[in-house]
């Protein structure tokens, strides 16, 4: 029988606050493009995140891998540096990127990929609200 490949996913909640604002645009156009996310005092959000792994079902452990290091690798990529944080002045990624959900994916993938085996990370998806949702796949 060939191997098969499985997907798994790990859901994790994280606070933090941030405020939209580009210092590569002037304070006029900070606040047309950005809106009320460019208040200067910034804004807080309950973020979920997905992070999803794809790899072969090991045919001993029945596992694509184990969920337990897989929180373990959550916990240091994403709850240590940004639960409870204010992005823009907690994170130094976010010091000259704008802390959109976007690009909030973008770092989580950075961080989480040096932890897993390589070429294991499929998808982070993140819910910044019920109704805003960012999936980014590494490209
Ligand atoms: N492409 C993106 N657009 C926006 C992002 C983002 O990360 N990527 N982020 C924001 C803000 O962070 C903002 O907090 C979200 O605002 P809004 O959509 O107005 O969400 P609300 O929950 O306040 O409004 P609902 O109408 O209840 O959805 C904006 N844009
Ligand atoms: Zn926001």
């Amino acid at each position: 029988m060939s191997e098969r490949i499985g997907f798994i996913t790990r859901v994790q909640s994280f606070s933090a606050c941030h405020r939209l604002h580009s210092k590569s645009l002037s304070d006029e156009e900070n606040k047309r493009i950005f809106g009320k996310c460019n208040n200067p005092n910034g804004h807080g959000h309950n973020y979920t995140v997905e992070v999803t792994v794809r790899g072969k079902i090991d045919r001993n452990t029945g596992m694509v891998m184990n969920l337990t290091d897989l929180k373990e690798c959550i916990e240091e990529a994403i709850m240590k540096p940004l639960d409870h944080k204010n992005l823009d002045l907690d994170v130094p990624y976010f010091a000259d990127v704008v802390s959109t959900t976007e690009n909030l994916a973008v770092f989580i993938w950075e961080s989480m990929v040096k932890l897993l085996p390589p070429d294991s990370l499929h998808e982070i998806k993140i819910y910044e609200t019920d109704r805003n949702i960012v999936v980014y796949r590494g490209e």
